[in-house]
């Protein structure tokens, strides 16, 4: 079984959670009530500020020019598609300039936060990827409904697309084969830092979900 397989299995509980939970079903349905969007989207808007940090460090302290290619392109889809879609969903939501830019972080957010400061500080090129596979890959597994159609508010149904649409599966794709290649070359003890990345970071996917309907 490969390296990204047996994590996610390690951590199956959480991650089938996740990608079941109720804002996804609410989601593709089109009935996530807007105060839930405004919470999720203010929180997340932090959390992919330091998101896009982490694509940094993994630019930054990968193995390959090819990988830090494909990482700087990434970003650049996030900085742009991404970040208008949450400018263009904060202004259908009405969420205040303030709370867009300076919300008060939750307990789910601000440990989310931590944990990919805490990844990028180890300079270490397999955490940086533990935590942005679990990040995007479980993403792509809740998104990826080819037979389902689309909810009709942009703020629902881009949210969706922008996490299923080819290109963001065929990174997906490639950062699962990096992280098998990566703990293919790595020593046992690189390989369960990493693991211990990936669960922290899978029980704080489901965390962020279950928190903004509290
Ligand atoms: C909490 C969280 N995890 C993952 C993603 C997908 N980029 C996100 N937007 N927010």
């Amino acid at each position: 079984m490969s390296f990204s397989e047996e994590l996610r299995q390690a951590n199956a509980g959480h991650w089938e959670a996740a990608t079941k939970h109720r804002f996804v079903e609410e989601i593709f349905a089109g009935t996530v009530p807007d105060d839930v969007m405004r919470r999720y989207l203010t929180q997340d808007y932090q959390f992919i500020d330091r998101f896009v940090a982490l694509l940094g460090m993994a630019i930054a302290t990968a193995d390959r020019f090819d990988s830090r290619v494909r990482f700087a392109q990434f970003a650049a889809m996030i900085t742009s598609d991404e970040n208008t879609y949450f400018l263009r969903a904060f202004d259908a939501l009405s969420v205040a300039e303030a709370e867009r830019h300076h919300p008060v972080l939750s307990a789910p957010t601000a440990a989310f936060l931590a944990l990919m400061q805490e990844a990028a500080a180890t300079n270490d090129y397999a955490n940086c990827l533990a935590v942005l596979t679990v990040a995007e890959g479980l993403y792509l597994d809740w998104a990826d409904r080819p037979d389902t159609t689309l909810p009709p508010a942009f703020i629902h149904a881009e949210w969706i697309t922008l996490h299923n649409n080819d290109g963001f599966r065929s990174f997906v794709t490639w950062l699962r084969g990096e992280l098998d290649r990566i703990g293919a070359v790595s020593e046992a003890s690189r390989r369960e830092s990493a693991a211990y990345f990936f669960g922290r970071a899978v029980a704080l996917e489901r965390d962020f979900f279950d928190h903004i309907y509290a």
